[in-house]
């Protein structure tokens, strides 16, 4: 899959979500007693006193995501640079919601690139995992937004974003399977068109460091 998605798509596509929320801070934490009430609980016992405002406060930050956008957290830090090997940052850690059922989803991410005269700055992708982890997702959805990032920014050679996760939904109710995870994948360019590169990539991700 090769999207060519431009910075001010990208730009758009946040701000989009950035509108200002339509409900009080005050009915999100009625919403949540009335969610305690309905499991049976006392809301005003002391231990749920404070609950409601620690849940909102929770939700939004888990949430935060929608309230960023790729410029202010790229503060700049793409920078021209000749360098035309793989670019790989693996094993970050992504903590995010899935849509269905605002349950944690838990996993990593490994993002790679090769560029194409522009290089962007290491920790700013997994700044850009982490703006769109805080988002209530679905993991497909997640990687795409990923791999697309960093293909309208960089505009690179391509992009190749894995995401391992483990659904909470799928562990702790529902089907219950403990152990089971899901592999996502998103190719773009080079990864996409070139079996070896792809390749090098993946033994990359398996590869064991010596430090670890
Ligand atoms: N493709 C995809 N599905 C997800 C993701 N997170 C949760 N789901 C699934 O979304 C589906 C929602 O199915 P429904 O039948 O509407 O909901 P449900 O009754 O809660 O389903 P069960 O989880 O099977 O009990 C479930 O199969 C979940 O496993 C995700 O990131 N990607
Ligand atoms: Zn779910």
């Amino acid at each position: 899959m090769t999207l060519s998605i431009s910075p001010d798509d990208i730009r758009k596509q946040t701000i989009s979500t950035q509108a200002k929320s339509p409900v009080s801070e005050e009915e999100m934490r009625q919403a949540v007693r009335t969610l305690l009430l309905g499991m049976g609980e006392d809301p005003d016992r002391e231990g749920l006193r404070d609950t409601p405002k620690r849940v909102v406060k929770a939700l939004k930050f888990l949430t935060s995501g929608y309230h960023q956008s790729l410029d202010e957290l790229l503060n700049g830090a793409v920078f021209h640079e000749d360098a035309n090997e793989m670019v790989l940052v693996r094993d970050i850690d992504l903590f995010s919601s899935c849509e269905h059922h605002i349950l944690p989803i838990l996993g990593r991410a490994h993002v790679a690139y090769i560029p194409n005269g522009k290089v962007i700055g290491l920790s700013k992708i997994a700044r850009i995992c982490e703006m769109y982890a805080r988002r209530l997702q679905v993991q497909e959805r997640l990687t795409a937004q990923i791999a697309d990032a960093i293909q309208g920014l960089l505009k690179p050679q391509g992009v190749a974003v894995v995401v391992e996760a483990t659904h909470m939904c799928m562990v702790m109710r529902g089907v219950q399977k403990p152990g089971s995870w899901t592999v996502t994948s998103s190719m773009q360019g080079v990864f996409a068109d070139d079996a070896k590169t792809r390749q090098e990539f993946m033994d990359l991700i398996r590869h064991r460091p010596s430090f670890h």
